[in-house]
């Protein structure tokens, strides 16, 4: 059996590939933390492709600091565009499919209407940019690839928004949280879950995909459904993105249609108010 090469192991979505791997028995993944397979090491990664010669390498590792990258812009395109160029490379070379995993902030979001594959990228972060560079340098190296766009992961494993709200709100009485910045949570369970599928049923319908949780919120409903799912009383105040200073600037809508994903990659998707019930159990089962 060939195997597959999971590199950013360590992180959340890595995680969750070996949790949702380990409840459907799926066997040939080899798990690779950042000093096992790092994606900047080009002679370590030809070593592990000749020596793993795989079907597919899944490409979860990545700079995903959004608002640290406006000062670490060098480091965050070394990581997230020439590491996938690495990968890209070697898959060209020994005909394994890339499974590359970008992001939400490609767009600009200033439109109202549920982005497509086929619109236009403007990114408006250091992050957003270099994720999209990733997407771009694929393409010269291999046609076998999936590039599977998503937005703003969350699960039990590694940090994210809703592990943050969580804390917070055990912390304090009441909380600020933007309300005019609009997308979809993705249960990064899900996503991994697709993933897996893309392999299992050797899906050669290659390309760009979007893919989150159905449905859509602003941050500040999605915390609003966090605590409410969790038992806080914490209050929670509607902010503009004005009075929420970052130093990345981030999209205001950023809704991405499914419909490519359901129709060719075989995948049912839930809505995010479903994923997330099913996250903050499995949060407090393990409390
Ligand atoms: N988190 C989110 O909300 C979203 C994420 N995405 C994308 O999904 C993917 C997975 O994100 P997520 O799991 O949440 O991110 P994490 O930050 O949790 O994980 C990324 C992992 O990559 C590792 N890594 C960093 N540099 C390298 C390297 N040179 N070689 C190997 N590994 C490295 C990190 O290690 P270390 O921790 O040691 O630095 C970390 O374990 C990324 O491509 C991200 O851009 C897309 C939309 C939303
Ligand atoms: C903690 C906090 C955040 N916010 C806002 C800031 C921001 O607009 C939004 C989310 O903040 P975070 O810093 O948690 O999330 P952020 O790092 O912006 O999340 C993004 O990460 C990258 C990796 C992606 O690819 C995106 O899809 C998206 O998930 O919530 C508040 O309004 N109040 C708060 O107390």
């Amino acid at each position: 059996m060939r195997t597959t090469l999971i590199f950013g192991a360590s992180g959340q979505l890595g995680q969750c590939l070996a949790h949702v791997a380990q409840e459907r028995g799926t066997s040939g993944l080899v798990f690779l933390s950042e000093a096992q397979g790092n994606i900047l090491d080009t002679e370590g990664l030809a070593a592990l492709f000749a020596q793993h010669r795989p079907a597919y390498a899944i490409n979860c590792a990545a700079y995903t600091a959004v608002d640290k990258a406006e000062d670490e812009v060098e480091l965050a395109r070394k990581i997230n565009r020439d590491g996938v160029e690495n990968l890209a490379r070697l898959c060209g070379d020994y005909g394994t499919v890339l499974i590359q995993i970008s992001t939400d902030f490609v767009f600009a979001g200033n439109g109202n209407l549920p982005l497509l594959e086929t619109d236009a990228t403007e990114p408006i972060s250091v992050y957003g940019l270099t994720k999209l560079e990733g997407e771009q340098v694929i393409a010269a190296h291999t046609d076998r690839f999936f590039i599977l766009r998503t937005s703003w992961l969350y699960s039990e494993y590694a940090n994210n928004f809703v592990k943050t709200m969580l804390k917070f709100g055990r912390e304090r009485e009441e909380l600020r949280v933007i309300w005019d910045q609009v997308g979809t949570p993705t249960y990064a369970i899900d996503l991994a879950g697709c993933i897996l599928t893309i392999i299992e049923t050797q899906n050669q319908q290659f390309g760009l995909y979007h893919y989150s949780n159905e449905g859509l919120t602003s941050w500040y409903d999605f915390a609003v459904a966090i605590f409410e799912l969790g038992g806080l009383p914490t209050r929670t105040v509607a902010i503009r993105t004005a009075e929420y200073p970052t130093k990345a600037t981030r999209p205001m809508y950023s809704v991405m249609d499914k419909t490519k994903a359901k129709a060719q990659l075989g995948v049912a998707i839930p809505h995010w108010q479903a994923s997330l019930r099913t996250c903050m159990e499995r949060l407090a089962a393990a409390q």
